[in-house]
């Protein structure tokens, strides 16, 4: 076993950190670990997010007096709200000091990264996990850059900034025996964080291979097509080839990646482990919902109204599941009656189940192909996602709604062994959970047909058709073999979906197609109390010391720009002795799993996440979600705090608004606050008013519909959703188009 030690800079203090990141020395950094003294659980070290001792800190008193002082008014009020709620939150006591302290040499601080002669370095790193290399204005070049190479996170075992432990929660998981043509390489690694029964069971089963921070290898390798996720060449040349070609399998470029994700526990109780819905949860029925199109079948009241099959009905009462949400009530009789759908609900209010009930409804009244070994299987249907860690929280439901039938889903992301998919395939493969990198250079090798693909599914489905996938989507659908949009049923799901994607989407949906809204199109979730903080780009970290001690150990995301901001983040917050693990696309395949594990589970309470978290990811008791830097796009945000507040549960999202940068952000923040009855700060008002775009569609007095079906020809039906009565005014065109 591997001694795994990383090395921190324990005293970096605030005035350091830039530096840090825009030293041109920073190659000088090679993370070593140490796993004994980072292992966590059983024999590490743990410590408190509070701080237990602030000896070790060069700041630490003063700081913790003032975040006293400082009082962080807004958390505390928000803090009220959930005061009764603290009764079931997760105890995280057992988490991990620095669980993730490999990671932090995870690229970037020992690639030569930095090393561009230029001080802007840091902020040359690609935006949102997207490898657009733009040059970013803001930062910190007042800051002078840094003074002095002994500073770097490197700079001397005696100032390590973190004891505590990790271990990771791999191991535990019989590995297959590498029996077939595919298997590329021994050397495979599992880890056991990513299939979320949403128990602790897992978490730890194994104890502690090494963990080895590989900088700048495997999955994160290459170009990024797309805003945030999915990693598929680096040429930007033909994205269906690119990970036969290397981006991902590399056959024939760069390292193999040869990662075998563990396979998710097979008995009946993690396959049904969910959590509780919140306080909320009846609230939904008060939400307008708007279907548009025509002969739009009426919506279901409860979930006898479906005439499911017993097994099915025997599933979702496993899950928990005893009342439908909106989205539910009216997309299953929509997608039973054969109708393509657009459909738009907040985040968090079940769209998943919303799909798959009815598509294993029909597969089980129609029959199905019986899962066999076949070198080339041809599913019935194709659901895709923008994100690994996504698509496999939709095949853990495709799973666990087709229990006991004879209806098989697979999963096949990239990041992991292209063998391990395509034996995963060959055993038989009725609905296809894929990232659409993967699923192309499955078609390509002509493991998977499409002849018999009655569904296809986009979730997510503005960011699948948006410019980073949506030439890879064209593709999908103009593959030799795929029915046409006259011969397949097409489903898409988002919580945002902006016009011009919808107008996109055409081309993929029947034009009958129906739309169904709940709520606001693009609108945050009620449940989620926002607030908005000015803070500028220098004091972001202090601030966010101050919210994070004040939190203690609730669970909380705290979203950053860029790949290394987040591994720098993360850092600092283990140096603040707060227990922190980080994801974002330059990460491995099974880092980004063992980072999501660790979260879920509690071990670090702290997950420090670029834009590829933002969408979809349903983790059990996240009740806080930290902006430090504000996405670029409205919708982002939208999603982002989605990641709080599901279910009905009620959640907390804090972003720190700095001028310097985020103006252009004033004015539909403004909207979204309003739309969702959220305080307004007067100064954002301010700058949006300053910042006045005439052309902006969305109203701050907020209305029903901040964006509607763009085929305005239907007459759009608005019905509260519990009893199916119109109730309200179909979208004013004039508020939709202006602001004020
Ligand atoms: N009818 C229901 N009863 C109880 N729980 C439900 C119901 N429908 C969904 N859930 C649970 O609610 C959670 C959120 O569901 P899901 O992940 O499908 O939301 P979503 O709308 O897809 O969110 P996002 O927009 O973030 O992707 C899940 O844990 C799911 O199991």
């Amino acid at each position: 076993m591997g001694q795994i030690k990383i090395e921190l800079e324990a005293t970096m203090g605030d005035e350091d950190w830039e530096a840090e990141i825009i030293k041109p020395r920073m190659s000088s950094y090679v993370p070593v670990f140490e796993k004994d003294r980072y292992s966590s659980g059983a024999n590490g070290d743990t410590f408190n997010r509070t701080r237990a001792s602030s000896s070790e800190m060069d700041d630490g008193p003063s700081r913790r007096n003032h975040f006293m002082r400082s009082g962080f008014a807004s958390g505390r009020s928000m803090g009220n709200r959930d005061a009764g709620e603290s009764n079931k939150r997760e105890n995280t006591s057992t988490m991990g000091g620095f669980g993730v302290g490999k990671s932090f040499g995870n690229r970037g601080f020992s690639n030569n990264k930095f090393e561009e002669g230029d001080s802007s370095g840091f902020w040359r790193e690609s935006n949102n996990d997207c490898e657009d290399n733009q040059t970013r204005n803001r930062g910190f070049s007042k800051r002078g850059g840094y003074q002095d190479g002994n500073h770097s996170e490197a700079s001397g075992s005696s100032r390590r900034g973190g004891r505590g432990s990790f271990r990771g929660c791999r191991g535990g998981f019989g590995l297959g025996s590498p029996n077939s043509e595919y298997e590329q390489d021994e050397g495979t690694q599992r880890t056991g964080g990513l299939f979320g029964s949403r128990r602790p069971a897992l978490s730890g089963a194994g104890n502690g291979d090494t963990y080895q921070s590989r900088s700048g290898s495997g999955s994160g390798r290459g170009g990024y097509k797309g805003l945030n996720e999915e990693v598929v060449t680096g040429s930007g040349k033909n994205y269906w080839k690119s990970e036969a070609e290397g981006g991902e399998s590399g056959d024939t470029q760069g390292p193999k990646v040869t990662y075998i994700p563990p396979p998710p526990p097979e008995d009946e109780d993690s396959i049904f482990a969910h959590y509780q819905t919140g306080i909320n949860f009846d609230k939904y029925d008060t939400i307008l919902v708007e279907v548009s199109g025509h002969d739009a079948p009426p919506a279901i009241l409860t979930f006898e109204e479906a005439n499911l099959c017993q097994t099915l009905n025997n599933n979702i009462a496993k899950a928990g599941y005893t009342k439908l949400t909106p989205v539910q009530k009216y997309s299953i009789p929509i997608i039973l009656a054969g109708r393509d759908l657009m459909a738009c609900a907040q985040t968090g209010s079940g769209k998943t189940a919303a799909f798959l009930l009815p598509i294993l409804a029909h597969m089980m009244r129609d029959g199905i192909t019986a899962s066999r070994f076949k070198e080339l299987q041809e599913p019935e249907c194709i659901i895709v996602a923008p994100t690994r860690e996504l698509i496999n929280q939709i095949y853990l439901e495709a799973r666990k709604f087709s229990f006991g039938t004879c209806v098989r889903a697979v999963v096949i992301y990239g990041g992991t062994q292209l063998g391990h998919s395509i034996r995963q395939i060959v055993q038989g493969c009725n609905i296809l959970c894929a990232t659409p990198g993967r699923l192309m250079d499955i078609i390509g090798k002509e493991k998977i047909g499409l002849r018999q693909v009655k569904y296809l599914v986009l979730d997510e489905a503005d960011r699948m058709l948006d410019m980073g996938f949506g030439p890879e989507m064209k593709k999908l659908i103009s593959c030799p073999g795929m029915p046409s949009k006259e011969q397949r049923q097409t489903l898409m799901f988002s919580a945002t979906f902006p016009e011009e994607i919808q107008r996109l989407a055409g081309e993929f949906l029947k034009s009958n197609y129906l739309f169904v809204a709940v709520g606001q199109v693009g609108g945050a979730c009620r449940d989620v109390q926002q607030t908005i903080l000015q803070v500028g780009q220098y004091s972001k970290r202090e601030k966010l010391v101050e919210i994070l001690q004040n939190i203690g150990d609730e669970r909380t995301m705290v979203f950053v720009e860029t790949k290394k901001k987040a591994d720098f983040i993360a850092t600092f917050l283990c140096q603040e002795k707060i227990s922190t693990t980080s994801i974002h696309g330059d990460r491995e395949q099974r880092e980004r799993e063992q980072a999501l594990g660790d979260f879920r589970y509690g071990k670090c309470p702290v997950l420090v996440a670029t834009s590829v978290a933002a969408r979809g990811l349903d983790i059990e008791n996240v009740q806080h979600v930290i902006n430090f830097d504000l996405p670029s796009t409205i919708d982002e945000y939208v999603h982002r705090i989605g990641r709080t507040g599901r279910c009905g549960n009620t959640g907390r999202a804090i972003s720190f608004f700095d001028p310097e940068s985020d103006n252009h952000l004033a004015q539909p923040l403004v909207k979204v606050l309003s739309d969702a009855q959220q305080d307004v700060p007067a100064w954002l008002e301010e700058i949006a008013f300053s910042t006045y775009v005439p052309g902006f569609s969305g109203s701050a007095r907020g209305n029903v519909f901040a964006s509607v079906d763009t085929r305005k020809n239907y007459q759009g039906k608005s019905t509260l959703n519990t009893a199916g009565f119109s109730s309200s005014q179909a979208p004013n065109p004039v508020d939709d188009e202006s602001w004020d």
